[in-house]
């Protein structure tokens, strides 16, 4: 059969699932799609790429957030063959050979977690590889990454979550997790070993908690080719959305700084979107010590507890720099732990943004004391995964602060429908925008660490993707349709940064002078890029003659 036969015959076999059901965040069929899907995955590479770029927009619910979620939560029933590597704590003093026992000769990428904190579904243990396979498959469909060179990680040092611990069809150590330095040796163990198979793999840490995510991030981000997507990949999204939500109030982008900006969790994803936020802040400022100060005063973080201020007992290192003064904070009628509706009430924001894993929390309350905004069209960034941990969803959104308002989350809605034929549009603000972007540019760079300027150079181009036109119209972030082609900007951006920073090493038969002399053109930085692209196409197996 032809390619096109094949694909119509498993399109024919997918689509049955359809009637009633092309509602992709709730549809009740998801799951059984992501199984015909998984299965194509193993038979058949080639072709399950082929649907998937091909479909993107209608699949990428399925094979990542949401679906992915529901996937992991019942990932020990769902397992039939394996994918990827598991490294557990047993496997202590043996990781190298492991290693070195991978099939493939090649590894450019790797996506690893612990399962500790899978979207905002909590400890699920050895079940997260479902998010590690989900990301690479963006990987290959958005970066044109070579699915024989990528590898899903689950690192098991036990779980936490004493349901999967009681389950006995649970596939993960039956132990709870190892913590201080006996966890940290694990996870060096395991960077040792992947780095000396193959220096020049790209190691993405995703879903780690919190706890351990900007200490890991730490420890190897100087030495490593690593990044973390949760604290710097949502940092980059959030701050295109951020200034996308400037303009979007006709405001010159860098009237960044004047925004108040209220956030709604301080965990690796609201800390590293809040320290990423006040650095560009300072940057428009003069970048001087004085701006990178003041910068802080824009931002209200409140977690569990509520506001954060200088009274917090045992504050979380990571967030004190943006506890607030509580003098400060009693003039404006705030106090240590103001529940988030006084915060908004009290504060009149231009932004509020969720990052709690907490479905809901932008309350019916919360939305109308967002109705006293001092902006002329605040924005609301509902950014926990998956669909049901959004902090609101578009319908509420729009219905209760009204139309005038910028709205995106961290999984799919559909637009909302505002009557006299407006549109609210409902942006998905995800980190899939430029973690395929930031790995595959610092690949194709060769550069030994993923600096800060080049998360910036990816975030300010993913910024700068939008339109005037479609920002004035809601729109801060572009269709997943897209992705393919935001990515190679993106990646473009990371590598030309890599060469300005003198980071860049180079790839394969392209030394570092000459990837110089690539960059000084932008045309051909973005054909470098295109035809470092692959496509799920058959290899030819009968040449033909003549
Ligand atoms: N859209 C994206 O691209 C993206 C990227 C990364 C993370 N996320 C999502 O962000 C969420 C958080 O991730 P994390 O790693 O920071 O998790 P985390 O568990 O470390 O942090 C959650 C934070 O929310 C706070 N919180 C809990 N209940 C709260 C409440 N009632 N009010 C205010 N704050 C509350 C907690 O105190 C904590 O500070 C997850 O749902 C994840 O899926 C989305
Ligand atoms: O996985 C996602 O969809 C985004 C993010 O990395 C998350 O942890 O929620
Ligand atoms: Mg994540």
């Amino acid at each position: 059969m032809s390619s096109e036969q094949q694909i119509e015959r498993f399109m024919v076999d997918l689509k049955r699932l359809e009637v009633q059901a092309r509602d992709g965040p709730s549809d009740p069929n998801a799951l059984a799609k992501w199984r015909i899907l998984n299965r194509l995955h193993d038979r058949n590479e080639t072709m399950y790429y082929k649907v998937l770029i091909a479909n993107i927009e209608e699949y990428a619910p399925i094979v990542y957030t949401p679906t992915v979620g529901l996937v992991c939560q019942n990932y020990s029933g769902l397992f039939r063959r394996p994918r990827g590597m598991y490294f557990s704590a047993e496997d202590r003093g043996e990781m190298m050979s492991m290693v070195y026992n991978w099939p493939a000769g090649q590894v450019d990428m790797i996506v690893v977690t612990d399962g500790s904190r899978i979207l905002g579904l909590g400890d699920l243990g050895v079940q997260g590889i479902g998010i590690a396979i989900g990301k690479l498959d963006l990987y290959v469909a958005a970066a044109g990454i070579n699915p024989q060179r990528v590898l899903p990680v689950m690192i098991d040092v036990g779980t936490n979550n004493e349901k999967l611990l009681k389950n006995p069809l649970y596939l993960g150590l039956q132990q709870h997790r190892l913590d201080g330095d006996e966890y940290i040796a694990v996870i060096d163990e395991f960077m040792e070993a992947v780095f000396t198979r193959w220096p020049n793999v790209i190691v993405q840490f995703e879903d780690f908690q919190s706890k351990w995510a900007f200490k890991l991030l730490q420890r190897y981000r100087n030495a490593h080719r690593m990044f973390n997507d949760d604290v710097q990949g949502t940092a980059g999204v959030a701050i295109a959305g951020l200034l996308g939500a400037v303009r979007a109030q006709g405001r010159p982008m860098i009237d960044f700084p004047k925004q108040k900006i209220v956030v709604a969790g301080a965990g690796s994803a609201g800390i590293g979107v809040v320290n990423a936020a006040r650095k560009t802040m300072a940057r428009m400022l003069g970048n001087t010590e004085h701006a990178f100060d003041s910068a802080k005063s824009q931002f209200w973080v409140v977690d569990a507890n509520g506001l954060i201020t200088d009274e917090r007992e045992n504050i979380d290192p990571d967030a004190l720099p943006f506890a607030r003064n509580t003098n400060e904070a009693g003039r404006q009628g705030l106090r240590e732990g103001s529940s988030l509706v006084e915060v908004v009430r009290q504060v009149r924001p231009d932004v509020l943004l969720g990052l709690s894993g907490v479905g809901g929390l932008f309350s019916k309350e919360v939305l109308e004391a967002l109705k006293g905004s001092t902006s002329a069209k605040p924005a609301i960034f509902a950014m926990s995964n998956p669909t049901k941990n959004a902090e609101c969803t578009p319908e509420e959104a729009f219905s209760i602060v009204g139309d005038n308002i910028i709205f995106a989350s961290g999984s799919p809605f559909r637009d909302v429908d505002l009557g006299n034929g407006q549109i609210g549009h409902s942006n998905q603000g995800n980190n899939m925008y430029l973690f395929p972007g930031i790995g595959l540019g610092t690949l194709l760079s060769g550069s030994r660490i993923i600096s800060d300027g080049m998360l910036q150079a990816a975030a300010e181009h993913l910024a700068a993707y939008i339109t005037e036109d479609e920002v004035l119209k809601g729109m801060i972030f572009p269709p997943i349709s897209k992705i393919r082609d935001i990515t190679k900007e993106v990646e473009a951006a990371v590598v030309k940064e890599a060469v300005e920073e003198d980071l860049a090493e180079g790839y394969r038969d392209i030394d570092a002078r000459e990837l110089q002399k690539i960059c000084q053109n932008e045309e051909e930085v973005l054909e470098y890029v295109e035809n470092s692209m692959w496509s799920p196409e058959y290899p030819t197996l009968v040449y033909k003659r003549g």
